[in-house]
């Protein structure tokens, strides 16, 4: 079933019209499925919860592939945790009701301030990336007169089998501490009094279609909970970051979350430990289209371009991944429709700024209406105001209801923001002096 689909011949959001939000909000706009987000944190809890019945599991969203506050909203109210990686996602989870027990707090870079705030929130754990890190946490927990909750993210050296950019489980990548050098590490964090050790953390990369790297990356962490629990650390947990892969073209083949769930439990649910799990791309990626209008058609010397209002600063992930998002058109094209094959282009003034080359459509103009597909997950997030393009609107609908969730930016506070300090406007061309501020 899919929210985003034709009704009487034109594109709707669950019970809303596109062309009714892009009249009232205008493009280009994020359009997010309430009822799509639900589905996808209940098949894949489900999924869970049918094949390892009896063991704890705890689902932490990862805020980074949509953070809006309603996004975030609507997972906590169906009892979801978070997976944040900055003070700006800790507010944010906090801001949007998930308890700080059900936050883990990831990333190779966290800063005390950031480690005190997610103290003070009273966190369910951190996943401590290196020594030096969890030299920091030790003493800002020590000052608080607190103990640090502490699982080690692991880099178990799996090849993850997705694009290079977002594969993070090869020793060659920046996270976790090295796999041979774990029960030494562990043996080492248990003797810092401010130190809780409670569990064991993985995430090997995003957009994995493949379950095998999966597999192999458990089960070494199955064996490594086993030779902890030898050294005599108490591991409660055990927490499998995010990274199953959607599908992002018609027809694709993709994991079935079942399938993933499997694999959790041959491989660790037998531990006896709590599961964490920080879906991400799984639960937002398909809530959400990225809706853009036709600006030109321009006929090239040997291609036809279809020149959007949206750009690759509103959606970077084709530039910067090589990925194909599907187009819908606003109007169902009739069935006798003779499609065209154009490169759907951004005004962005780089070549990179293209969404799909030989995209074939029905025949558009100026004004149509066609939407990205899958763009909920890695999409408003990661948008910049690349050529001085405000950040566009985002939209949240649930059945026949939707509202703006976060307004189209300002484009006169954001160009007020920059500051000319006053030794500029003097203006050393007309003999001011370079001194002073
Ligand atoms: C530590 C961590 N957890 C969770 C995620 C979410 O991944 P995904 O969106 O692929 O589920 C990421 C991103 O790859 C991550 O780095
Ligand atoms: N931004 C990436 C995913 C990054 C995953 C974060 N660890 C994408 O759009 O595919």
């Amino acid at each position: 079933m899919n929210y985003f689909d034709y009704r009487g011949g034109r594109l709707h959001a669950e019970g809303v019209p596109l062309a009714t939000i892009a009249a009232e909000v205008g493009t280009p706009a994020y359009v997010y499925s309430a009822a799509t987000l639900r589905r996808h944190y209940k098949v894949f809890a489900g999924a869970l919860a049918s094949a390892s019945p009896g063991v704890k599991h705890l689902i932490c969203y990862s805020l980074k592939a949509n953070s809006n506050q309603a996004v975030i909203r609507v997972l906590a109210d169906l009892g979801s945790g978070a997976d944040v990686v900055s003070l700006g996602e800790l507010r944010r989870a906090l801001a949007a009701g998930i308890p700080g027990g059900k936050i883990v707090f990831s990333g190779v870079g966290k800063t005390a301030p950031e480690m005190r705030a997610a103290l003070e929130a009273g966190i369910r754990q951190f996943n401590v990336e290196s020594e030096p890190e969890l030299e920091v946490l030790a003493a800002v927990a020590g000052s608080m007169g607190l103990r640090a909750p502490v699982a080690f993210r692991v880099n178990p050296d799996v090849d993850a089998e997705t694009h290079a950019k977002i594969s993070t489980g090869k020793k060659e990548n920046k996270f976790g501490v090295p796999f041979e050098r774990a029960r030494e590490i562990y043996r080492w964090a248990a003797t810092h009094p401010s130190i809780e050790i409670v569990g064991v953390d993985v995430h090997i990369g995003s957009q994995l279609t493949n379950l095998t790297p999966f597999e192999r990356a458990f089960a070494k962490v199955a064996e490594l909970v086993h030779a902890l629990r030898d050294d005599g650390h108490a591991i409660r947990s055990v927490d499998l970051g995010g990274g199953l892969g959607i599908p992002y073209e018609r027809n694709a083949p993709w994991p079935h979350p079942d399938a993933y769930a499997g694999v959790v439990q041959r491989t660790v649910g037998n531990l006896g430990c709590e599961l964490i799990f920080e879906p991400g791309r799984m639960i937002a990626g398909n809530a959400g289209v990225l809706m853009a209008s036709v600006i030109y058609v321009k006929q090239g010397q040997d291609r036809k371009f279809i020149i959007l209002d949206a750009a690759m600063n509103d959606l970077i992930r084709p530039a910067m991944y090589d990925a194909r998002h599907e187009v819908m058109t606003e109007r169902e094209p009739a069935p006798d429709s003779a499609f065209e094959k154009v490169d759907l282009v951004g005004p962005v003034c780089e070549s990179g700024d293209m969404f799909a080359r030989d995209c074939e459509v029905p025949p558009l103009a100026a004004g149509d209406i066609v939407c990205f597909e899958t763009a909920g997950a890695y999409g408003a997030v990661m948008s910049s105001t690349y050529n001085t393009r405000p950040l566009v609107a985002e939209v949240m609908v649930d059945g026949d209801r939707f509202a703006v969730v976060r307004p189209r930016e300002d484009l006169e506070s954001l160009i007020a923001r920059d500051q000319i300090p006053e030794w500029l406007r003097g203006g050393a061309a007309r003999g001011g002096s370079a001194k002073g501020a």
